[in-house]
């Protein structure tokens, strides 16, 4: 992909704060991409309790301040993953013009990530890479008044740490296929929650148009993006109501962190 710019970018939903480009990567860069994750000779693998994590472009020095490190080449050179997301324009008004930190998720099918917010250490902008698996990826909202509807709410530590209810229903779904980028900005990123659910399979009910979109059958919401699903499979089964297995996904979850460490200050 020789560059992308906004206008080419497709919108998700109505408020233009969600971006989906399929097919952000060929087949052979994200082949080369997932031997260069799986060979930690270079960086090593955080365990948390439902999956595993590195970190690329430096450590988080207290909860904002980056203490750089240069990423590695298989983002800034081949696969030029670094100049293709600042092409596509949106963080053309954070402090670096592009991100400078990459969170790289595995999981396994049956894992997923408890809905969260990324938090104030970044622009508010995060792009992510998915190889190797589709997943099904959710943003939440907070519940007004914080009043809990019962055993199924959830419950955030929010970005300050005080407890607040989350609504259980999904404002918006999107099916993340291998290779594609999924962007979140504006209120997404700033005031909603996103979050992956603990599954190794994910049904679809029927539908192919925007009157009766697709859905995810467990949570009856629609498959957002379902128009701009490249795969052939994978746009089947979500638009004939069938279903689909998913493998081990990488993603890389690319930000700008604001503040960074005067890079001498760790030398002396
Ligand atoms: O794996 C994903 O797609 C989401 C990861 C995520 O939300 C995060 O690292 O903050
Ligand atoms: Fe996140």
């Amino acid at each position: 992909m020789a560059s992308i710019t906004v206008g080419q970018m497709q919108a998700v939903g109505e408020r233009c704060e969600v971006f989906y480009i399929p097919n952000f990567i060929t087949e052979e860069e994200e082949s080369y991409l997932i031997r260069k994750i799986k060979d930690t000779s270079h960086q090593s693998w955080k365990t948390l309790t439902n999956r595993r994590l590195q970190t690329w472009g430096g450590q988080m020095f207290g909860r904002n301040v980056l203490l750089p490190q240069a990423l590695p080449p298989f983002v800034e050179a081949y696969p030029n993953i670094i100049s293709r997301l600042q092409s596509t324009g949106v963080f053309r008004n954070s402090a670096h013009g592009a991100p400078n930190h990459i969170i790289v998720n595995e999981y396994l099918p049956g894992q997923g990530i408890m809905p969260h917010q990324d938090g104030p250490a970044y622009y508010p902008v995060v792009a992510t890479l998915s190889l190797g698996s589709h997943t099904a990826f959710h943003y939440y909202k907070y519940r007004t008044g914080n009043t809990s509807h019962g055993a199924t709410d959830l419950m955030s530590s929010g970005p300050e740490n005080e407890q607040r209810v989350i609504d259980s229903t999904p404002v918006m779904s999107v099916l993340l296929e291998p290779r594609s980028v999924i962007i979140t900005s504006g209120s997404m990123y700033t005031s909603h929650l996103h979050g992956i659910e603990n599954e190794c399979t994910d049904r679809f009910t029927a539908g192919s148009d925007d009157i009766n979109p697709p859905k995810f059958a467990a949570l009856n919401v629609a498959v957002a993006n379902w128009k701009l699903l490249s795969g052939k499979d994978i746009k089947e089964a979500v638009i004939n109501g069938g279903y689909l297995e998913r493998g081990t996904r990488y993603s890389l979850t690319c930000r700008d962190v604001e503040k960074m460490a005067n890079s001498k200050f760790g030398r002396r």
